[in-house]
């Protein structure tokens, strides 16, 4: 059913050509599948690049980890001994009620038909997890992207702005769900010069199925959600504004640098090339709960002027306002002069041919 919101002709040919071999694949199964090599992992899973035998079809699987405990210190000592051994994982068994529910519920991936969300071609059981194949984004996740990059140009982040913004009103007013874990390493980006969102909290049983995002070593968190107040769609938006400082800056923004640390990070050595300083990285790195409390008491990052248009610097404060009521909605920031100035550009021929030479870098 491509009743189609404001989406491109391109765009259009290309779910068309998703919808087909989608068709072409029809019912996913476990011997089906080849696994190729790991492409990340995440928050519930593990993301496995595997190929689709009967097809050749070049996919991406995430196999979903659960923890089915149901108290919080359970989860907490899950959280501890899963930090001392992110590895593994954790496949303990879960109730098969909870499992159909999930299930259930993922069918909703099934009707997510956007050019900014990562394709879906189906999900099925094995082995006592729950597998989830999508689209093979040949470009990778923005974190991964921006490991091999000091940081990520200003016209790049507006594109990435703009598809961003796409995918949360699309889930917004087709599903009616916020995303819940906007970050760079869930934005992904092929050769095309496509960018899409992925990994979005759509079965709200597999959100509590699965241990919540404590684990890792940054909080792209919103104050409000930090605080366990109730939080929406106004916390992607908070989540947004941090990932794009943090791209735009080349590390994560809290707690914020100095402006000599902002001299360092631009610093142009005479012949034109940006060494990345040693000890670059000689920022304070806060513990996570030193981290949360910073975020929720004091003034949230910026951009430096010096560096970016203005435009850019207002659409991040706006972003970044602690108050929800004072933080720009969907529906400002769809209107706002930095997402315009980049919406209006249909084709992504700039960002495709920037992911050629990052990844030119690589050979
Ligand atoms: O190509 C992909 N298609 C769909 C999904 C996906 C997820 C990936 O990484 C996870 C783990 C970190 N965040 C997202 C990665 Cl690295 C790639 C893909």
């Amino acid at each position: 059913d491509l009743e189609q919101l404001d989406c491109t002709d391109k765009q259009k040919d290309r779910m068309e050509e998703f919808f087909n071999s989608k068709r072409a694949i029809g019912e996913l199964k476990h011997d089906d599948l080849v696994n190729i090599c790991e492409l990340g992992q995440g928050n519930g899973g593990i993301v496995w690049k595997i190929r689709h035998k009967l097809t050749d079809k070049i996919m991406a699987r995430k196999y979903c980890t659960f923890t089915n405990i149901d108290d919080h210190w359970c989860n907490w000592c899950q959280w501890f001994w899963n930090s001392l051994s992110p590895k593994k994982g954790i496949y303990l068994e879960i109730k098969p009620a909870v499992k159909n529910q999930i299930v259930r519920e993922l069918k909703v991936l099934d009707r997510c038909n956007s050019p900014y969300i990562v394709g879906f071609y189906g999900t099925f059981a094995a082995e006592g997890q729950i597998n989830i194949c999508m689209e093979y984004m040949d470009g990778g996740s923005l974190d991964l992207i921006l490991k091999k990059v000091m940081r990520i140009p200003e016209h790049i982040l507006g594109k990435i702005t703009v598809a961003v913004l796409r995918g949360l009103s699309y889930l917004r007013e087709h599903h009616r769900i916020m995303h819940r874990d906007i970050k760079p390493s869930n934005i992904l980006v092929n050769h095309q010069g496509e960018i899409k969102l992925c990994d979005f909290g759509v079965s709200a049983q597999l959100i509590d199925s699965t241990l919540q995002t404590f684990i890792g070593t940054r909080s792209y968190m919103s104050p409000e959600r930090l605080e366990g107040a109730h939080y929406g769609i106004m916390s992607d938006i908070w989540s947004l504004g941090l990932s794009l400082v943090e791209m735009a800056l080349g590390r994560y923004p809290i707690p914020p640098p100095s402006i000599e640390d902002i001299d360092r990070l631009f610093d142009v050595d005479p012949d034109g090339n940006q060494s990345r300083p040693e000890g670059y990285g000689c920022y304070k790195v806060l513990a996570i709960f030193e981290l949360m409390e910073w975020i929720v008491n004091e003034a949230p990052p910026s951009l430096p002027e010096k560096h970016f248009s203005p435009d850019f610097c207002d659409f991040i404060d706006r972003c970044l306002k602690k108050s929800t009521t004072e933080r720009a909605d969907l529906n400002t920031l769809l209107h706002h002069p930095f997402y315009k100035r980049y919406a209006t550009e249909s084709d992504n021929q700039d960002v495709s041919l920037w992911i050629e030479q990052v990844h030119q870098k690589d050979q």
